[in-house]
């Protein structure tokens, strides 16, 4: 069976502002959604509401049709956070045991990261240690990852990398990104949202993305 994760009814106020209140997610497993939208459309709170990191007044999350309360309490959900994944006083090591990642697995996709897996982020420079973080979500067992931005302080050869991982992770998985790198989320999404005014909808065509003010 392939699994299908849906996220619908959410509902954030902030005070008199209806902050999120028409949106319908789906994400199946097989394919890498886009979530696009200018800064402060509130993409971040969208994927830690699925998550269930951040608290609305109102949700549905499905898994296969079943409710999820809280995606973090279980494995079917990672999500990596637009800031840091790793906390700065925890190995790398200490990191995938967290997240149940074995050492062959990161070594097999960043072979470069391997001598310095004992030792904590601050060894990293930032984009390598975005890149690492990115590697422990797409190598978890979640079913379903969530991108927040992962492509900050990347170069572009390991932004290609990047999207390599994500195109073989989706074999088994379903992705949601968001990246104001929009052309590396375009290139790599097999559809896209567009999140604005607290609604999200489907872009169905180069056209209306152009519309948008994108440029493809
Ligand atoms: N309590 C609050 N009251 C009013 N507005 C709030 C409150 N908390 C957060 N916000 C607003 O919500 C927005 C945060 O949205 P979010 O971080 O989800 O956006 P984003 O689309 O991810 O943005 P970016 O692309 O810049 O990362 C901000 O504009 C912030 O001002």
């Amino acid at each position: 069976m392939m699994n299908v994760l849906e996220a619908d009814s959410i509902m954030v106020d902030y005070g008199v502002v209806s902050f999120l209140s028409d949106i319908y997610l789906r994400c199946d497993q097989g394919e890498i959604v886009g979530l696009l939208g200018r800064n402060g459309c509130g993409k971040s709170t969208l994927l830690q509401i699925i998550f269930g990191s951040r608290i609305a007044a109102q949700k549905s999350i499905r898994i296969n049709g079943e409710y999820l309360s809280a995606g973090y309490k279980n494995s079917n959900i990672k999500f990596l956070p637009q800031d840091t994944l790793i906390p700065a006083n925890i190995t790398i090591r200490d990191a995938m045991r967290l997240l149940s990642v074995e050492r062959k697995v990161v070594a097999a996709v960043f072979p470069e990261s391997v001598p310095f897996l004992e030792q904590t982020p601050a060894r990293f420079s930032g984009g390598e240690l975005r890149f690492l973080e990115l590697v422990l979500i797409l190598c978890s067992d979640a079913k379903f990852c969530l991108l927040d931005e992962p492509f900050t302080g990347l170069s572009p050869v390991m932004i290609e990398r990047a999207i390599a991982l994500m195109q073989h992770a989706k074999k088994e998985k379903g992705i949601v990104v968001t990246d104001h790198r929009y052309r590396d989320v375009t290139q790599c999404s097999d559809r896209l949202y567009y999140l604005s005014s607290g609604r999200l909808r489907q872009i169905d065509s180069e056209e209306q993305l152009v519309n948008l003010g994108y440029k493809v």
